[in-house]
């Protein structure tokens, strides 16, 4: 899929493939320097982070390790609470190994608050965050972020993983949605 497939349906391209995979490649490039000599045990997060997992995990050189969580935030948005369920669990023990949990956005922050806090009860070696895309309301919750591909303004964004109504997650550039499809 791309651009030209969305016909009327893709308002504005906000990050371009070439970008994204450009961006890619420095992120892989900071995490092999950061992560010499030590075990690496990526942890995305279920569903949106598949295109980035993958992408991530192959422009890096050192070896990893790759597990998947499922969560399901409630309240994000309308409540301070960042309640989250998780729906399916890691199948690695964390203990004594560096996570690096991979996202494809951090939006209010809730999500991966309640994340980091919960791996971190389970006696990682280290856990840090990459995130493709970062919003502005992620600065309002303590969420110390390592790698990010992108600030972008605080807009819906679909594509490189990032759904509405669980389509266009399969679109391989970032960008906004046009009214209509929001109406249809
Ligand atoms: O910073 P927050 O406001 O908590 O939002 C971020 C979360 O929202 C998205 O997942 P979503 O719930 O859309 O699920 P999906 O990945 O299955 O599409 C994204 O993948 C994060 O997990
Ligand atoms: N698709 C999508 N999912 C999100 N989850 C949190 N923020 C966003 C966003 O901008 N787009």
């Amino acid at each position: 899929m791309d651009a030209k497939d969305m016909g009327e349906d893709l308002e504005k391209v906000l990050v371009t493939e070439s970008r994204i995979n450009a961006r890619l490649g420095e992120m892989a490039a900071e995490i092999d320097a950061d992560y010499a000599g030590k075990d690496l045990l990526l942890v995305g997060v279920l569903k949106g982070a598949v295109m980035v997992m993958a992408d991530l995990a192959r422009a890096l050189h050192h070896p990893c390790e790759m597990d998947w969580m499922a969560v399901s935030s409630y309240g994000a948005g309308t409540t301070s609470s960042g309640v989250v369920r998780i729906l399916k669990d890691l199948e690695i023990d964390i203990n004594d190994r560096n996570v690096l949990i991979v996202e494809d956005v951090i939006d209010s922050g809730l999500t991966l608050s309640w994340l980091v806090g919960n791996l971190k009860s389970r006696g990682p070696a280290s856990v840090e965050i990459c995130t493709m895309v970062r919003k502005p309301l992620a600065f309002d919750v303590e969420l110390d972020v390592r790698y990010v591909g992108f600030d972008l303004p605080n807009e819906f964004i679909v594509g490189y993983g990032l759904d509405y109504a669980e389509k266009y997650r399969n679109l391989p550039l970032i960008g906004t949605l046009a009214p209509h499809v929001y109406r249809s």
